[in-house]
């Protein structure tokens, strides 16, 4: 074979040896002290649903082809009508400067340095303008915003507005969260934000979120009203922005956000933060996938944390999948050089897994790439 594409070479740090997430995981939550490490790492109440969205992927395995030529392999998609690198993309995550003073800005920088998209939560610790301009310096990446039903609804509207003027490509409406859930460790640790950190999309000073709890905090922020009546029509009068539904997990709220002319979905239990016991996304995404059938795209994000794992939920139909941990851990462990790893490392991944199975384009992994264990721990064909 000559002049195939290049054998990429893992970007890593040559004394830690940080070759996978896990290892990143580890040597992040070595920097973090107590009280962040365990509002970032933990889900709610027994932490089932945290654990199972990511031991799910090992209920399948792969079909690979052999004997492809697969030199020429193109890890790349489309995800907003536009072309990234590969099928996954930073989901929205409050309170990044925590984890480095690079915060928001490191992860839009290495989002563009990688071209892939990033979505950004209202409890940014920078502005939506100015995070969309750090990425902006190295490349072309869209930009979501992530919105709650907010009980200002004014200060929403500002929000849209800003979103809008800087060019972001949709608003991703959290709908899996009317409260926060069950969350023990930042009930005990009184968790509260650290001083001097800014949340300029709330337009919230330092010292008015540090006054609260995370949970009080976020009761006088949030409308619990929310409703799809109400709250689709009343942002799609508003913006010609994208609207994705974040936090959908049933074939019946995928038809809801069909209804109600939605874009697209992302099947996500918000990483088990929420609601402890609900599916993990990897086992909602089916009916979801079968429930929009073709008519909006349905992204997935929770526990992945190897290419393979991407591979998975693309072979059972979804069109791109996001991580939220494994950013801030990038953060925490080295802020944008971090975040460059993480995705690099994800990236490898993947395009070996899809070199190993024989597929040479996204198009070509679909339900034939996997087998599914089933309760009787026989493997059967999808
Ligand atoms: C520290 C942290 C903060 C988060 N903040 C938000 C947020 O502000 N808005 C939101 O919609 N989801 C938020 N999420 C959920 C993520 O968008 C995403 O659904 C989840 O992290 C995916 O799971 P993963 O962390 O296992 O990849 C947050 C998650 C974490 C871990
Ligand atoms: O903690 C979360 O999961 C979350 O969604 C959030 C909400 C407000 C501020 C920071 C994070």
């Amino acid at each position: 074979m000559a002049g195939g594409a290049p054998v990429p070479v893992p970007t890593s740090d040559p004394d830690e040896k940080i070759l996978s997430i896990a290892d990143l995981e580890k040597a992040a939550s070595t920097k973090l002290g107590k009280t962040a490490r365990e509002f970032y790492n933990s889900g709610s109440t027994d932490q089932v649903t945290i654990h199972e969205n990511s031991t799910a992927f090992s209920k399948y395995r792969l079909r690979p082809r052999v004997l492809v030529d697969v030199s020429g392999v193109d890890t790349s998609t489309t995800a907003f009508g536009r072309s990234i690198s590969f099928p996954l993309s930073v989901s929205p995550a409050g309170l990044q400067a925590m984890a480095h003073p690079d915060g928001e800005l490191g992860t839009s920088k290495a989002c563009a340095r990688k071209g892939v998209n990033m979505a950004i939560s209202s409890f940014s610790n920078h502005s939506i303008e100015d995070v969309r301009s750090a990425a902006a310096e190295i490349g072309s990446i869209d930009h979501a915003v992530q919105l709650y039903t907010m009980r200002d609804r004014e200060l929403e509207e500002r929000i849209i507005r800003k979103a809008e003027a800087a060019g972001c490509k949709a608003i991703f409406l959290t709908a899996d969260s009317p409260v926060l859930g069950v969350r023990y460790n930042e009930w005990r640790n009184d968790f509260r934000t650290p001083e001097g950190l800014e949340f300029p999309v709330i337009e919230w000073t330092s010292e008015e979120v540090r006054s609260r709890t995370h949970d009080s905090g976020f009761v006088a922020f949030n409308d619990d009203s929310h409703s799809w009546a109400r709250d689709i029509p009343w942002l799609k009068a508003r913006t010609k922005m994208q609207i994705w539904i974040k936090g959908v997990l049933t074939a019946e709220d995928t038809e809801l956000a069909v209804e109600h002319g939605c874009d697209g979905i992302i099947v996500s239990n918000h990483g088990g933060r929420q609601l402890d016991g609900v599916m993990p996304t990897l086992d909602a995404l089916p009916e979801c996938v079968e429930a929009a059938n073709g008519r909006i795209a349905v992204h997935v994000d929770g526990g992945f944390r190897s290419g393979t794992d991407i591979f998975k939920a693309l072979a059972l139909g979804a069109n791109c999948c996001w991580v939220g941990r494994p950013a801030i851990w990038g953060l925490a462990y080295d802020g944008e050089a971090g975040v460059d790893l993480m995705l690099e490392t994800m990236h490898n991944e993947f395009r070996r897994c899809m070199q190993l199975t024989g597929c040479r384009t996204v198009k070509d992994i679909n339900k034939t790439c996997l087998a599914r264990i089933n309760a009787d721990g026989i493997l059967k064909r999808l």
